[in-house]
């Protein structure tokens, strides 16, 4: 008898774990993750280093929150296409273990205690930005463009581009150019991002009619297109140090190099458009570059790397001071 109900009682708990899990899975948590980096550049460079641990601590689960809505209510409006696709097949939503009903509850919460979270701990137009990422995503990007344009990415990807100007706001209370060249930075970034995995996975977007670049324009054009997005890019990453100078030389450095595997990875696939390794490379890669372009403006903004960067250009005069005198 004891060992039925303890058997029971795990079973329960098993099932209440799936039930998480499931939710937890509603809301792409990866993606959040790297939203949520991107949301840090935005609040060590306003604070110029020196943030409010609390500050960064609220704008950071206000933005997961409401990244987590938007991926849900994304989930749950796509459910039918999901179910067809090979890759989406089995989300909680067309493997019927969420509810659509429930999904919708828990997208509501989430995007109403984001909202909370954010005007109340940290300001007004922090949390009204989170809100506008969501409605882009959903309105915008979902609902309008997904499955009509093959600009659907371009334009949509503003919604992804948006974290940053969460977390600046939040220190801030306002948008300066800063925050701009940081959100055009991942509104450059997001076609080379989804179109190198639009490539790998061209016959599941062609199975259920999504207008995706390379299933209208073939490999070849949207190789070239990621090519130019890219070419954009790598400069307007520099534009916060110069001529903005919101950033320095550490993250001047880090961008140039970041930025030249891109375009080499880039140029690969401009040079063998068909090779779906090569797509898979750059798709790969462009996770990596964002999260260290972003990591890279935190360290940039610390007030040790002002101290390290000091003290090394003082030995350097020191130096060639010397050399100069011998
Ligand atoms: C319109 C814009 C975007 C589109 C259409 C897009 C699309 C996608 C798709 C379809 C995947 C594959 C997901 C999967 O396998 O389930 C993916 C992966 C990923 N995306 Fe994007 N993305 C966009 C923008 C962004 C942004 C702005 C970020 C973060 C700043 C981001 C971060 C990621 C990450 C981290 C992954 C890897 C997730 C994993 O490991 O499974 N994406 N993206
Ligand atoms: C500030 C704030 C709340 C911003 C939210 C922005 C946000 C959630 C961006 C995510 C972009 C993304 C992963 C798109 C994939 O959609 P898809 O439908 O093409 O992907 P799928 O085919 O994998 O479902």
């Amino acid at each position: 008898m004891q060992e039925i109900i303890a058997t029971g009682t795990q079973r329960h708990h098993e099932t209440l774990l799936q039930v998480l899990k499931s939710y937890y899975q509603l809301t792409k948590p990866r993606i959040i993750l790297l939203l949520l980096i991107t949301t840090a550049s935005g609040l060590w460079v306003a604070a110029n280093g020196e943030v409010d641990p609390l500050l960064v601590l609220v704008t950071m689960a206000g933005g997961a929150l409401a990244a987590a809505s938007a991926n849900t209510i994304n989930c749950l409006y796509d459910r039918d296409i999901d179910y067809i696709m090979e890759r989406t097949r089995h989300r909680p939503l067309p493997s019927g273990r969420v509810q659509p009903r429930d999904a919708l509850i828990f997208a509501i919460a989430l995007a109403v205690t984001s909202f909370t979270l954010l005007t109340v701990f940290a300001n007004l137009l922090a949390a009204l930005l989170a809100m506008s990422g969501i409605v882009f995503y959903v309105a915008i990007y979902t609902h309008l463009l997904k499955r009509h344009s093959t600009q659907n990415i371009v334009i949509g990807g503003a919604a992804g581009a948006i974290p940053p100007l969460v977390g600046w706001a939040a220190v801030t209370g306002d948008l300066s150019w800063a925050p701009w060249v940081m959100f055009a930075i991942i509104f450059l970034w997001t076609p080379p991002h989804f179109w190198a995995l639009a490539m790998m996975i061209r016959d599941d977007y062609a199975a259920v009619n999504v207008p995706m670049l390379p299933v209208i324009k073939g490999d070849e054009e949207t190789a070239r297109q990621i090519w130019y997005y890219t070419l954009l890019l790598l400069p307007l990453t520099l534009g916060l140090t110069y001529p903005l100078h919101t950033s320095g030389m550490v993250y001047a450095a880090l961008a140039v190099f970041l930025g030249v595997i891109f375009a080499k990875k880039a140029w690969e696939l401009l040079q063998a458009p068909t090779d779906r390794d090569k797509a898979r490379s750059l798709f790969k890669y462009s996770i990596l570059y964002l999260m260290l372009l972003s990591a890279g403006m935190v360290v940039d903004s610390l007030p040790v790397t002002h101290q390290v960067v000091a003290a090394i250009g003082q030995n350097v005069q020191v130096l060639i001071s010397a050399t100069g005198m011998m």
